[in-house]
């Protein structure tokens, strides 16, 4: 259903790897929105990448930056935004997300965001010895923070991008009829 028009903004959350930034583009695409990336506006600003952020600045410098790029994307309108897989960890940011659009949990079992993330070298909080372990901790702890900032949570473990868009679409078709 590509062109399909929806108001307002579609915020995405879930952990790395869970296709915020793949999905995202492809239903901003979809729907005539623009994209954003809470990760990339940081790197835009900063000029560097996350994980020199996090080495110059620790973990707290990033959520610093991170807070205030949300709240600044969540002024803007008819957009989609894909968030840093931590974003949802400061109230601050749940409050602006839930405030000012439509949030999607895109879950995904630990096992599946590790074949996902495994190649990649961007992601500071995955440099462990066992970054599947690491996933499995932080699938604990924030599964229950992403459910309670959500309007629509979907399972990604067995969708390709192509069929997580497809479903997507008709959800929020749904949820928009509805609303
Ligand atoms: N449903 C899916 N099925 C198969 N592969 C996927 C799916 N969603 C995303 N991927 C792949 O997983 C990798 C990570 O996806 P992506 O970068 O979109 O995740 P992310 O949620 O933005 O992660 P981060 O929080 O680290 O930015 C990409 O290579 C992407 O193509
Ligand atoms: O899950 C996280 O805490 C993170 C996810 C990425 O999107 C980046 O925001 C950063 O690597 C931290
Ligand atoms: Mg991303």
């Amino acid at each position: 259903m590509p062109g399909m028009k929806m108001p307002g903004n579609f915020y995405l959350v879930g952990l790395m790897g869970a296709g915020k930034t793949t999905v995202g583009r492809a239903l901003a695409r979809a729907t005539g929105k623009t994209f954003y990336d809470s990760d990339h506006e940081i790197e835009e600003r900063t000029g560097v990448k996350i994980p020199i952020i996090f080495e110059i600045e620790g973990e707290a410098g990033f959520r610093l930056r991170e807070k205030e790029t949300i709240a600044e994307l969540c002024t803007k309108q008819d957009i989609v935004l894909g968030t840093g897989g931590g974003a949802i960890l400061d109230p601050a940011n749940r409050a602006e997300l839930r405030k000012h659009g439509f949030v999607i949990y895109l879950n995904a079992s630990p096992e599946e965001l590790y074949q996902r993330t495994a190649h990649d070298k961007n992601r500071p909080l995955l440099q462990t010895a066992d970054p599947l372990q690491r996933l499995r901790e932080l699938h604990a702890i924030r599964d229950p923070l992403y459910r309670a900032t959500a309007d629509l949570i979907v399972d990604t473990s067995k969708q390709s991008v192509q069929g997580m868009l497809s479903l997507l679409l008709k959800e929020l078709e749904h949820a928009h009829r509805k609303s």
